[in-house]
C-alpha cells in the first residue's frame, strides 16, 4: 500500500535519504526509528508529495504520489507530531471541519460522536473547546479524521512523543485497531519499546539509510535495543 522505491532525497549537498526501499502492506505497522536528523520525516515528506525525491518514485495503494497526487491523498490520513485543531472549537466540531474538508461530505452529529468514540475519546470531551484537550486527546481527534476519511494508508510522525505511557499505551491501541481494519500504518518515533510492542515491521534509519528492516515477532524488546545501539555507535 506504501511503498518507497529507491528513494534519495537531496537537500543541496546534504543527502537526506540514500536509496531507500521500504514496503508496507495492507494491515501492517512500520514503526521506523533512528537518532534525529536519520531522514524519517523525509521520508514522510516525500509521502505526503510535501517534498519531491531527487531520484527513486512513492506510490500509495500503486499509485505514483507525485504523477497522481490528488487519488494518492484520497488514500492518505496524516497525523503530524502537534495536531493543528482550532483551540475554541469542540473536538466534535473540529471533527465536522476537517471531515467534510477531506470527504466533501457534512456527516451528522451521531456519526461525528461514533468516530470520535471509535477513536476512544472520552463522550464527555466531545463537545468541550480543543484548547481545554491534552495532547493525546488532540490526537484522538486526529485518528477520528482519519477514520471519517476511510484512510487506507495511515502515516503518523512522532505520536506518542510527550505522551505518558498510558495515553501512548492507548494510542498504539488504536492504530492495532486500525491496522486490523487493513490500514497500513507507518509511523516514525524514537520509543522502541512502542515500535517492539506496536510494530508488525521495524525499519532503523542511519544517516539517510535503512539499516535494519525486521518483523517485529523476529526480535526481543532487548535485541532491538542491542541493535538500535551498535546502529548509532559505529
Ligand atoms: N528542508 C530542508 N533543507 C535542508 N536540510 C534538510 C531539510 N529537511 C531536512 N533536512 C536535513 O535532512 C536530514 C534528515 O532530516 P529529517 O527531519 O528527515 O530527520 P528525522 O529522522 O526525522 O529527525 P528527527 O528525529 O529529529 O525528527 C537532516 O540532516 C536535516 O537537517
Amino acid at each position: 500500500m506504501l511503498d518507497a522505491i529507491e528513494v534519495t532525497k537531496q537537500f543541496g549537498a546534504k543527502r537526506a535519504l540514500d536509496n531507500v526501499s521500504l514496503c508496507v502492506l495492507p494491515g501492517e505497522i512500520y514503526c521506523l526509528l533512528g537518532a534525529n536528523g536519520a531522514g524519517k520525516t523525509t521520508l514522510v515528506n516525500l509521502f505526503l508529495n510535501f517534498l519531491q525525491p531527487t531520484s527513486g518514485s512513492l506510490q500509495i495503494g500503486k499509485l505514483d504520489v507525485m504523477n497522481q497526487s490528488l487519488e494518492t491523498k484520497k488514500l492518505l490520513a496524516y497525523v503530524p507530531e502537534q495536531i493543528t485543531l482550532y483551540g475554541v472549537l469542540s473536538g466534535l466540531e473540529n471533527l465536522a471541519f476537517f471531515s467534510s474538508l477531506a470527504t466533501g461530505e457534512r456527516l451528522s452529529r451521531e456519526r461525528l460522536l461514533e468516530l470520535l468514540q471509535a477513536a476512544d475519546l472520552p463522550r464527555q470531551a466531545a463537545d468541550e473547546r480543543v484548547a481545554t484537550y491534552s495532547k493525546g486527546m488532540r490526537q484522538k481527534v486526529g485518528i477520528a479524521i482519519a477514520l471519517a476519511k476511510n484512510a487506507k494508508a495511515l502515516l503518523l510522525d512522532e505520536p506518542t512523543s510527550g505522551l505518558d505511557p498510558s495515553a501512548a499505551n492507548e494510542f498504539s491501541e488504536l492504530l492495532v485497531k486500525a491496522s486490523n481494519e487493513g490500514v497500513a500504518v507507518l509511523t516514525t518515533t524514537h520509543d522502541l519499546f512502542h515500535a517492539k510492542q506496536t510494530g508488525t515491521r521495524i525499519g532503523i534509519m542511519k544517516q539517510g539509510r535503512l539499516v535494519e528492516d525486521l518483523r517485529s515477532e523476529d526480535v526481543s524488546l532487548a535485541d532491538l535495543q542491542a541493535l538500535y545501539l551498535k546502529h548509532m555507535k559505529n
